[in-house]
């Protein structure tokens, strides 16, 4: 996967983002100083464990958040140069569909079951874009065309629950597309699906990025997806980026601790299969427990007195490739030891 245009616009700007939750004793943070760009065309991919903050931090570009009234926000998330945290509302309703489309894991969740797929689609159009009726009618079918489903004539005529769950990944990816979105967030769009449709959906992620020029959030805890799909990759853990950099640089040379255990749980093929895969020690603490140094100490074999209790700060390896560990650039020996 080549590198985006480093001229390109940037399109969204994630400065210093916390979001928190009010806990019994204190706030939470489930995202914990977060700063993210994405360029015009770029696909950024974000992976980390379950836990690791992906989805507050995507849902709250969307402000899905809102109705939960014990959240709170710093920071800023510039989207086409507006902040998108102290935007009204009723703007942010425009916004979201039109100018940034989601999908999730569970096409079920967003595919509304009372009604047919072209009713769906249509009342979008109709909506956001002001096309009449056969218009959208229209629309509907071309862009069910665009991501791959065979009869797009029968299928604006059934409901949700009559297609397949890859059929319904596309309709969702259609819906997302209807409006011609900047952005796209793909929340795990594949997990729920056999590995021959993932591949199918991924592959339709780069060809419409191409074809449209939409940037892409692709979130997932699949690093081989990433690897096919991601210009540049950023390795959330415990609310915070730890390390991020282009696709191929990120697998050639990893930085870090958490993300050298992360690739080190990727099967190989060129290794006997029988041999069983490393894992990262322990678990991803909960919020109520964030080290007060390094959020990934607790886990981590290179961990000293300073990494529990001093943030680390984020340091540059190369133009574009940051990392964030106190470790980073001691010797090979004690690298070698996390993997
Ligand atoms: N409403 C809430 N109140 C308190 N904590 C919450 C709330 N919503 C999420 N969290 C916590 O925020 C943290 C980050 O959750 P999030 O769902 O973003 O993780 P994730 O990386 O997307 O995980 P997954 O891959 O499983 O979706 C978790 O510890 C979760 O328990």
């Amino acid at each position: 996967m080549k590198n985006v245009e480093n001229q390109s616009q940037v399109l969204l700007e994630i400065k210093d983002l916390r979001v928190l939750f009010q806990g019994r004793k204190k706030l939470l943070p489930a995202v914990d100083g977060v700063n993210l760009s994405i360029r015009q065309g770029e696909i950024v991919g974000v992976v980390g464990e379950s836990g690791s903050g992906k989805s507050v931090m995507s849902q709250t570009i969307l402000r899905l958040r809102e109705h939960e009234s014990e959240v709170q926000y710093e920071g800023s998330i510039l989207f086409d140069g507006q902040d998108i945290l102290k935007l009204p509302l009723a703007s942010m309703s425009k916004i979201r569909g039109n100018q940034i489309s989601v999908i999730f894991q569970d096409p079920l969740t967003s595919l509304n079951p009372v009604y047919t797929v072209g009713n769906q689609m249509s009342e979008v159009l109709m909506l956001h874009k002001k096309m009449s009726k056969q218009e959208a009618r229209e629309k509907s079918i071309e862009l069910l065309n665009l991501t791959g489903i065979p009869s797009p004539e029968r299928c604006i005529k059934q409901y949700p629950f009559e297609l397949s769950g890859g059929m319904q990944q596309r309709v969702m990816i259609a819906m997302a597309l209807a409006c011609e979105p900047k952005l796209l967030i793909a929340d795990e769009p594949t997990t729920a699906l056999d590995v021959t449709i993932q591949e199918q959906i991924l592959d339709l992620i780069v060809e419409l990025n191409k074809k449209l020029g939409m940037s892409v959030l692709f979130i997932t805890h699949d690093l081989s997806a990433m690897a096919q799909l991601c210009h540049s990759v950023r390795v959330m853990y415990l609310g915070q980026i730890v390390e991020e950099a282009a696709t191929a640089e990120l697998f050639a040379c990893p930085s870090h601790p958490y993300t050298r255990g992360l690739l080190s749980c990727i099967p190989r093929l060129d290794t006997d299969r029988e041999e069983e895969l490393p894992v990262i020690p322990g678990v991803v603490p909960p919020l109520t427990d964030v080290p007060v140094g390094c959020h990934f100490c607790t886990r981590c074999t290179l961990a000293d007195e300073k990494c529990r209790e001093e943030e680390p700060p984020v340091t540059e390896v190369t133009p574009g490739h940051k990392v964030k560990c106190w470790k980073y650039g001691q010797t090979e020996k004690e690298k070698e030891a996390v993997q």
